[in-house]
């Protein structure tokens, strides 16, 4: 199981949110550091927990890649990463395959730039970072700056996009846009990875209602109606050719550069 991360640094403990709506509820560590004082039985419940600090949040998890143009840079790169306060949790060079490249942009399917983008991820090996920090996600993105590097170069100077991108598609790095991105895309890479915390609760219920439960209700729907002899079967076929995904090949290989 991956370790689980709290930052040394107080100024860096996360304390509970509650307008973090993007944070599922299991990131709440139970550990509470209550300090050395011990806590005698006439004391009131308010002032125990008066004296014990807010509960503590694990360091979130991140997936930052050097894309094909920057891998010159990469030790200049990862340098950078660590001089801002960064741990690299894991690090892999890769080289995509087409396909496997769709499968990681898929969001971006049916865009103008997407063969480019499909045919450029899988043009070279890439290196690909799980980055943790405290709100490493929106720091991560801090850091690489505006896609299109001679807007980073105007509105973001010095930030990683404009120092090593060259243009808009080879912006020589990625970053994870939110907390859902950054565990399918982090599984994506590491399949040996364990996400944590895994979403529960709202989180859950959320991406599922977005997700998976409109294809699964259309699916379930057509079931019926068909009544076949292997419902499970015909319901797995019936999702891949109906998979709002496409492409997308299942089980990314990457292989080891
Ligand atoms: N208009 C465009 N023309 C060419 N390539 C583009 C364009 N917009 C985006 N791209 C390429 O597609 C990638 C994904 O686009 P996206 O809009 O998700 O930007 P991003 O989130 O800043 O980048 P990334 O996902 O790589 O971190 C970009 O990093 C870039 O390589």
């Amino acid at each position: 199981m991956s370790p689980i991360l709290m930052d040394n640094d107080d100024d860096d403990i996360l304390h509970q949110d509650p307008q973090d709506s993007d944070r599922p509820p299991s990131d709440l560590s139970s550990s509470i550091s209550g300090g050395s004082s011990s806590i005698d039985d006439v004391e009131t419940e308010e002032s125990i927990e008066s004296r014990m600090n807010p509960p503590q949040i694990y360091t979130e998890r991140t997936l930052g890649i050097v894309k094909p143009d920057a891998m010159d840079k990469v030790v200049e790169i990862e340098d950078i990463i660590l001089r801002n306060g960064f741990t690299i949790l894991q690090k892999r060079k890769v080289h995509l395959s087409p396909e496997q490249a769709s499968d990681f942009y898929v969001e971006h399917y049916g865009k103008m730039f997407f063969p480019s983008l499909v045919a450029y991820m899988s043009s070279a090996p890439i290196t690909v970072f799980v980055l943790a920090k405290n709100k490493s996600i929106a720091s991560w993105r801090e850091l690489i700056g505006p896609t299109n590097p001679f807007k980073a170069r105007e509105t973001h100077p010095g930030c990683l996009r404009d120092t090593y991108g060259k243009d808009q598609t080879r912006n020589a790095v990625h970053g994870s846009d939110s907390f859902h991105s950054a565990e399918r895309e982090i599984r994506f890479m590491f399949h040996d990875s364990i996400v944590e915390p895994i979403a529960v609760g709202q989180a859950t219920k959320d991406y599922l209602a977005k997700e998976v439960n409109p294809t699964m209700l259309k699916g379930l729907t057509q079931l019926c109606k068909e009544k076949p002899g292997d419902p499970v079967m015909w319901l797995a076929e019936w999702l891949i050719d109906n998979n709002p995904n496409k492409p997308k090949v299942s089980g990314p290989v990457i292989s080891e550069a």
